[in-house]
C-alpha cells in the first residue's frame, strides 16, 4: 500500500523524529537521498551543470546541500537564491565550500570572484544547465508561485535541463493537490519520509512528473490512518473473491444490474460485460434491454419484472443508459444489500433516499456528473477532487468513487481516502463507466465493502484499460474483455 499524509502529520511526525536525532540528521538524510536522484538523472555528475532554485525555507536547505554534495563530485553548480538574506545559512556554507557559486541578486555578497549577478545571468544559467532543482518551497508553501519564482520556474520549463523538484514542485498544494497560478512542472519529485496527497492527485501530479520516495526514517512515527492510499498489486489481489470448494454460484454472490433503456441498450451489455467478469457467481439483468444482453451473453440471468421480483441478489447496480426511469432506481435503492449507483441514476435517486439505506451505497460519478450533484461547475470539481469527493460522500452518506485521471474512492464516515492510479487517457471512451459499475457491483455481491469493491474495480479497470488500449484506442468492450487478464496479473503478483 503506498500512503500519503498531511503536512500537520508530517511536521508532528518530523518534530518526533527530530527530537530523538542530532540537529540537521533529518536534513542531511534528506540532502543524501536528493543528491543520489539527482546524479541518477544525470548519469554522469563530474561537469555537468547544476542550477539550484532556493527559496527562504528548509525546503531551500535540502537543495542546497544537495547541490554542495554534487559539486563535491564535480559537478558546476550555481544557486539562485529568491530571498538572500534568508537563505538557509549553513547549506549555502556548504555549497560555497563545495566549490559552488551564486548566481543573481546576492552573488556580489556571498559568492566572492566567481558570483555573476544580474537577471540575464540567471537566465543564461537556467538555460545552459544539465539539470535544475526546484527547492523554492516544499510543504510551508502558500499559494501559487509569486511573480519572481514564478519567472524562474518558466526560464526553467524553456530550458532542456532536467528538472528535480525537492519534496513537492513547488507552487503545487501538498494536502489537496490544487494547483493555485503558476507552479514548477517537474521531470522527477524527490519526496522525504513519506508521499504527500497532492503528489498522487491531479491536477498537482501532473507536475510532479515521477516521484521517489526517500526514507529519512520518519515510518515510525506516522500514525496507522493515511490521508491517502494508493493500492498496489499485493493489496487488490488480497480483496479478489476466491471460489472456495464449496462454492456455488449463489454463494459466490449474485450481481443485479438494473440498466439500458429501449434507447440505450448497450449500456446494459457493457455493465453485464463488466459484471461477467468481476467475480460474482450468476449476473442477474432487469430492464428493457433483455433480449440485447442475453445474445451477448447468454449466460445472464435476465428477468423482465422489476427489481424487487427478479429474485435474489447480493448487489445491485443501477442507472448505466436507464434515461428517466426514475422508478427502478428508487425501487433498487429500497433494497436492503449494497447498491451501486452510476451514470443517469445519479440524477435520478433522491438523496434522502440514498441517505435513509442502511445497506452500503456506492456512487460513481464523473466529475460533470459529481458538479451537477454539487451543484457546481466541472471546473471546479477537477481542479479541487478531494475536497468535492469528501463533500459528496458525506451530502449522501454514501462511498463515492469519482471517475478521473486519478480515481478517488471516499467513504462517507471520513477515514482514509483512496486514490486509484492505473487508469489510462484511453479510458475516456463511451461506455467504460458502465463496464466499471458492473465490475464494481460484482465484487458488492462478492462481499467486498463498498470502499473496497470501488477500488479494487478502479484497479482492475484502469489495468484493462491499458492492456485493451496498448497504446492505441480500444472500445469499452475490449476493457471489459481485457479484465481476466489484469485479475490474473494482480493475483499472480500477490502470491
Ligand atoms: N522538517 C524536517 O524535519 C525536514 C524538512 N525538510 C524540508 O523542509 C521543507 C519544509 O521547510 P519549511 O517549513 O522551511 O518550509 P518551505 O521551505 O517549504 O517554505 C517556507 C518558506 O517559503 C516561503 N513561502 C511560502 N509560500 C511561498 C510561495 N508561494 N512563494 C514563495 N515563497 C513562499 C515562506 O515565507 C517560508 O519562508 C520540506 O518540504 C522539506 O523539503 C527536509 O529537510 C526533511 C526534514
Ligand atoms: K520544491
Amino acid at each position: 500500500m503506498r500512503t500519503a499524509y498531511s503536512v500537520e502529520t508530517v511536521r508532528t511526525a518530523e518534530r518526533a523524529l527530530m527530537a530523538r536525532l542530532p540537529e540537521g540528521a533529518l536534513m542531511q538524510r534528506a540532502a543524501a537521498g536528493l543528491a543520489a536522484a539527482c546524479a541518477g538523472l544525470l548519469g554522469r555528475v563530474y561537469g555537468s551543470r547544476v542550477v539550484l532554485l532556493v527559496g527562504s525555507g528548509d525546503n531551500g536547505g535540502d537543495a542546497l546541500y544537495a547541490g554542495a554534495r554534487l559539486a563535491r563530485r564535480g559537478a558546476g553548480v550555481a544557486a539562485v537564491l529568491l530571498a538572500p538574506e534568508r537563505a538557509h545559512a549553513a547549506g549555502l556554507a556548504a555549497l560555497l565550500r563545495a566549490g559552488g557559486r551564486v548566481v543573481g541578486a546576492g552573488a556580489d555578497t556571498v559568492g566572492g570572484a566567481a558570483a555573476a549577478a544580474g537577471v540575464g545571468a540567471v537566465e543564461e544559467a537556467i538555460l545552459r544547465a544539465d539539470l535544475v532543482v526546484d527547492g523554492i518551497v516544499g510543504i510551508g508553501g502558500k499559494g501559487g508561485l509569486r511573480p519572481d519564482a514564478a519567472q524562474l520556474a518558466a526560464c526553467a520549463a524553456e530550458s532542456r535541463a532536467a528538472v528535480v523538484a525537492v519534496d513537492l514542485p513547488s507552487g503545487v498544494d501538498a494536502d489537496t493537490g490544487e494547483v493555485h497560478g503558476d507552479a514548477v512542472r517537474a521531470d522527477l519529485t524527490v519526496t522525504f519520509g513519506t508521499h504527500k496527497p497532492g503528489l498522487l492527485i491531479d491536477p498537482a501530479r501532473a507536475y510532479a512528473g515521477s516521484v521517489r520516495l526517500v526514507d529519512i526514517g520518519l515510518d515510525g512515527e506516522l500514525p496507522d490512518e493515511a490521508a491517502l492510499e494508493a493500492l498496489q498489486h499485493a493489496d487488490v489481489a488480497r480483496l479478489l473473491p476466491v471460489p472456495g470448494a464449496e462454492s456455488d454460484k449463489y454463494r459466490r454472490g449474485v450481481v443485479g444490474i438494473a440498466a439500458g433503456s429501449a434507447r440505450y441498450p448497450g449500456a446494459a451489455v457493457l455493465a453485464v460485460s463488466g459484471a461477467l467478469r468481476g467475480g460474482a457467481g450468476a449476473v442477474r439483468y432487469v430492464g428493457p434491454a433483455g433480449d440485447a444482453v442475453i445474445s451477448r451473453f447468454p449466460e445472464t440471468l435476465v428477468s423482465d419484472r422489476g427489481p424487487k421480483h427478479a429474485g435474489r441478489v447480493q448487489a445491485w447496480v443501477v442507472g448505466p443508459g436507464a434515461g428517466d426511469d426514475a422508478s427502478t432506481v428508487a425501487e433498487v435503492l429500497a433494497c436492503d444489500v449494497p447498491v451501486l449507483v452510476d451514470a443517469d441514476g445519479l440524477r435520478l435517486a433522491d438523496r434522502d433516499a440514498v441517505r435513509a439505506r442502511t445497506a452500503p451505497t456506492l456512487m460513481t460519478p464523473h466529475a460533470g456528473e459529481a458538479a451537477a450533484l454539487l451543484g457546481v461547475s466541472r471546473e471546479t470539481v477537477e481542479g479541487a477532487r478531494l475536497t468535492w469527493v469528501r463533500e459528496l460522500a458525506s451530502r449522501y452518506g454514501a462511498t463515492v468513487l469519482l471517475k478521473g485521471s486519478t480515481t478517488l474512492i471516499a467513504d462517507a464516515r471520513g477515514g482514509a481516502v483512496r486514490v486509484n492510479a492505473t487508469g489510462t487517457p484511453w479510458l475516456a471512451t463511451a461506455g467504460s463507466g458502465d463496464v466499471l459499475s458492473g465490475l464494481a457491483g460484482s465484487l458488492l455481491a462478492s462481499g467486498l465493502s463498498a470502499l473496497d469493491a470501488g477500488s479494487a474495480a478502479a484497479y482492475l479497470h484502469g489495468l484493462a484499460g491499458r492492456y485493451a488500449a496498448d497504446g492505441a484506442p480500444a472500445g469499452a468492450h475490449d476493457v471489459a474483455a481485457a479484465i481476466p487478464e489484469a485479475w490474473r496479473d494482480v493475483r499472480d503478483a500477490g502470491h
